[in-house]
């Protein structure tokens, strides 16, 4: 069996508007985990609890196989790296340098030389107060900062936020450099189909404050098809069809989630295929949503 990273059995919070959980949820060590969802869905909640700046009312979390009561001991707070949503407050008087060597104190694996690329990488002015840098930069400072820790486990609250494409593209590569270098567990939250692609390896989903679980970014992306076809067979006897629509010229639309037994069938039928397409990652979320749930990893 896999070395797990981070294990949640009914965790939940209460929040004012919505009950966040309980959330079950097995992370293996080593792998990127997109965390998808709607505004509001509980994903920074669930972050935050990562890390317990967030304490949950109920359940248990195990991280690398053990339990914490309370907030987390500081050798286990030193191998956890976040990019919140919002910076805090604590550095904003410094600059970059100084953060970098006040962090170089904290984190015991920091990696200096690592730094120094990043930011000049990212272009980020290392002499400037980080309350006085652009969002983007500071941004751009707080990713740097993360990766040269060098964490057992990266905890990234739509690290993309402000970043202008360019620096999305140098952030992006200096996350997939950093994935091959070693073994660190990413959980990222995000809204960015282009990140899932290119970064995940396990997709979550959120929805209402309840994780509807986990499955492989790259079944996600291939199991669902549209298919568009010519002839008189009835979607409804074409294997795992989950919508389907006639449209102009007796050509009919089908959405399945079995693509080569449905073309099977059709060629079978003697229904002529016009084209199949991917369901792009948006429209795979909603069926999810709607109970379709992709194979589950767990
Ligand atoms: N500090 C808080 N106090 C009370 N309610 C909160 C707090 N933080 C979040 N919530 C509520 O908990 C729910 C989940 O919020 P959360 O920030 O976890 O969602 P999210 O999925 O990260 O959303 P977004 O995509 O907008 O960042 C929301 O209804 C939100 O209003």
């Amino acid at each position: 069996m896999e070395p797990i990273a981070v294990q949640l059995s009914g965790v939940s919070k209460m929040r004012k508007r919505r009950v966040i959980g309980p959330i079950d949820l097995t992370i293996p060590e080593g792998y990127v985990v997109a965390i998808l969802g709607h505004n509001g869905s509980g994903k920074s909640t669930l972050l935050n609890m990562l890390q317990q700046v967030v304490l949950p009312d109920a359940g248990q979390i195990i991280w690398f196989g053990k339990e914490h009561e309370g907030p987390l001991p500081i050798e286990l707070r030193q191998q956890i790296g976040f990019v919140a949503d919002n910076a805090g407050l604590e550095e904003n008087r410094i600059t970059a340098q100084e953060a970098a060597d006040f962090r170089a104190y904290w984190y015991p694996r920091w990696d200096m030389k690592l730094f120094n690329q990043l930011i000049h990488d990212m272009e980020v002015p290392v002499d400037v107060k980080l309350n006085k840098m652009s969002k983007g930069e500071r941004r751009k400072f707080e990713i740097a900062a993360a990766i040269a820790a060098r964490p057992r486990l990266l905890l990234l609250d739509e690290p993309s936020s402000g970043l202008d494409p360019f620096a999305w593209k140098v952030m992006v590569e200096q996350f997939r450099t950093f994935m091959t270098e070693g073994d660190t567990t990413i959980l990222i939250a995000t809204h960015i189909a282009d990140e899932v692609k290119r970064l995940a390896d396990y997709i979550v989903l959120m929805h209402r404050g309840q994780s509807l679980g986990m499955a492989e970014k790259d079944m996600v992306l291939d199991q669902w098809k549209e298919i568009w076809y010519e002839g008189d067979l009835r979607p409804e006897s074409i294997p795992g069809v989950v919508e389907s629509s006639s449209e102009e010229r007796g050509l009919v639309r089908i959405i399945t989630t079995r693509v080569s037994e449905a073309q099977e069938r059709l060629e079978l039928a003697n229904n002529r295929v016009l084209k199949i397409r991917n369901l792009e990652l948006d429209e795979v979320l909603a069926f999810w949503i709607a109970g379709y749930a992709p194979v589950q990893w767990k």
